[in-house]
């Protein structure tokens, strides 16, 4: 029926995708988000923090590299927790035309969908308190109609959800019916895996704990070491689970799935990157209405950064007591502090004198969206419609891609918008395979997150002991909108420290800084 429809071909670069800053001043606080009612209106967060810093002891900027989530995670910290930074001027610089980096939408046939970073855990605080503190509306998602394909046929497959807008008991039954399917697949080895993944959140919430009692970091392992999850690093996630007593067919198949479609990577990964995951396939996950990248727009805004975007920086000299940043605009600025936030694998940045840290590739996954109608014949079956809504797939050489799902069902026929992930381009003819029809497809290569391989090596935090510092070697850890918080807000903490600023600051008002961690446990009295 659509056959005959002229297949529109994209290959969208970064640059294309509807990423930039939006006035956010009339979203309604109140309207969308989780918890609505216990919200702390922004300008009063903001107040909360501020403190009223002595004149910084350096002459300079902070310069902060990159525009993503780690970065205006960064400028949102420092700025949240000094008032005035010294006197410094805090400039933002972001290669691209618009900020959020790997996080992203994409517009196809006129709908606009998550390209990078899309789903945050329930669990993940600094998220969570960004998108309230922000007034951005969240939405989260329902149950997956999960198949695992083998390349050939469905090995499992989960019950069919039952339709939109079905009654509370309709719903709680199909998802009772699904655990059901999976225990009787997978058996305990579901128990011990969930086990495994909230034993790592438990540790990984001590980042949320107050000031008090939690160390300011000079490295990642320091940071890991004192979660007590450092040791996850150093084996992979197969040793791990394997130890945690799951069986092999669990871990041939549903944890490899996750893997394949959260980091584009096998059970092989290391053990703390594959436990945040797994994390990623429980429930109460949820999203940005409107797309992710507004945390970062967000946070930026409101750190009032100089943001400079489309200046890409190509080197930065140490000058003895700052560093002079030259971008490709051929503008030169003098930074005190500058922080990479940015992962440099990938990156021609000319450091002088040259810095060294561990090599690391990054994993690229191709993000292929496509407007059409799936091949029923391509997975075996006689209707599109009885084709699985997430097909996640098995570490086989001859399966081409790691995930397909469906984005948005249309009212034509089967007629969907598809998200699919895989190691390598997708080509036309596979696509004519995999596709009976297809309207519109982009294409998205992204140097998405580190290749995991444990046990893991840390580049450092401090790049040349002196004001350097790096947000993105914690990604070597896990790579995850969260983490980059986590590890923003770690390296906040530590310029301010090592600019000697936070312990005058702390001298006049001690009361005034507010971890996360304390106000959530407010938020929570009131709530109660
Ligand atoms: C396909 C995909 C799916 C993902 N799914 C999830 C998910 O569901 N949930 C989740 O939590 N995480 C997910 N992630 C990971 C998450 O998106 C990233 O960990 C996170 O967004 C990284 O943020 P960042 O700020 O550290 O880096 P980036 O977002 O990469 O930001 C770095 C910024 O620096 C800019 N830059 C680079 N070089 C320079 C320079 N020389 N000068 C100036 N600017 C420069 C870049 O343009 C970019 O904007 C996913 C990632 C991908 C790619």
């Amino acid at each position: 029926m659509y056959s005959d429809h002229k297949p529109r071909n994209r290959e969208a670069d970064l640059v294309e995708l509807t990423i930039g800053f939006t006035d956010q001043s009339s979203s309604s606080p109140n309207s969308h988000c989780i918890e609505s009612g216990s919200m702390l209106p922004l300008s009063l967060f903001v107040s909360l923090l501020v403190l009223h810093l002595p004149h910084a002891s350096a002459d300079g900027d902070i310069c902060i590299i990159g525009g993503g989530i780690s970065g205006a995670s960064t400028a949102f910290f420092l700025t949240s927790y000094t008032s005035t930074l010294g006197g410094a001027q805090l400039r933002v610089f972001e290669r691209r035309q618009k900020v959020g980096g790997r996080l992203g939408t994409v517009t196809l046939a006129g709908d606009s969908f998550e390209a990078g970073g899309s789903i945050i855990h329930p669990r993940n605080l600094h998220a969570r308190r960004f998108a309230d503190l922000l007034g951005l509306a969240v939405k989260t998602g329902g149950d997956d109609w999960l198949g695992i394909w083998d390349g050939k046929s469905f090995v499992f497959q989960t019950a069919r959800p039952p339709p939109v807008g079905s009654s509370w008991w309709r719903r709680k039954l199909h998802s009772l019916v699904n655990s059901l399917l999976l225990l009787r697949r997978y058996g305990l080895s579901l128990l011990k895996m969930d086990k495994f993944v909230q034993e790592m959140l438990r540790r990984f919430m001590l980042f949320y704990n107050g000031m008090e009692s939690r160390p300011v970091f000079a490295t990642v392992e320091e940071m890991l070491q004192w979660t007590g999850l450092y040791g996850l690093t150093r084996r992979t996630l197969e040793e791990e689970l394997l130890d945690a007593g799951l069986n092999t067919r669990t871990i041939a198949e549903l944890v490899t799935v996750i893997t394949r479609i959260n980091y584009g990577q096998s059970t092989h990964i290391s053990g703390l990157a594959g436990a945040v995951s797994l994390a990623g396939s429980e429930s109460g996950l949820w999203a940005v209405k409107g797309g992710n990248w507004q945390l970062a727009a967000g946070l930026l805004k409101t750190s009032n950064a100089t943001l400079h975007l489309q200046e890409g920086i190509d080197s930065i000299t140490d000058a003895g007591d700052h560093y002079v940043l030259r971008s490709n605009s051929g503008s030169e600025y003098e930074c005190m502090v500058t922080v990479v936030a940015t992962p440099l694998d990938e990156l021609n940045i000319t450091f002088s004198p040259p810095i060294s840290i561990p090599p690391r590739k990054m994993q690229h996954t191709h993000a292929t969206f496509v407007r059409g109608i799936l091949n029923p014949g391509y997975f075996g079956l006689n209707s599109a419609s009885d084709i699985p809504e997430l097909i996640g797939t098995l570490e086989l050489p001859d399966i081409p891609f790691s995930c397909i799902s469906v984005l948005k069902r249309y009212s034509e026929g089967d007629m969907a918008a598809y998200k699919m992930f895989s190691r390598a381009k997708l080509d036309d003819g596979l696509l004519d395979q995999i596709f009976r029809a297809r309207i519109e497809t982009i294409r998205i290569n992204w140097a998405a997150y580190p290749h995991y391989q444990a046990p893991e090596e840390f580049a450092p935090i401090v790049l040349d002991g002196k004001q350097l510092y790096y947000v993105n070697t914690f990604e070597s850890a896990a790579s995850a909108i969260e983490t980059g918080a986590v590890a923003a807000e770690n390296v906040a903490r530590l310029i301010i420290s090592r600019l000697s600023l936070l312990p005058q600051a702390q001298q006049q008002q001690p009361h005034i800084i507010k971890s996360f961690a304390e106000q959530e446990s407010q938020r929570r009295h009131v709530d109660l």
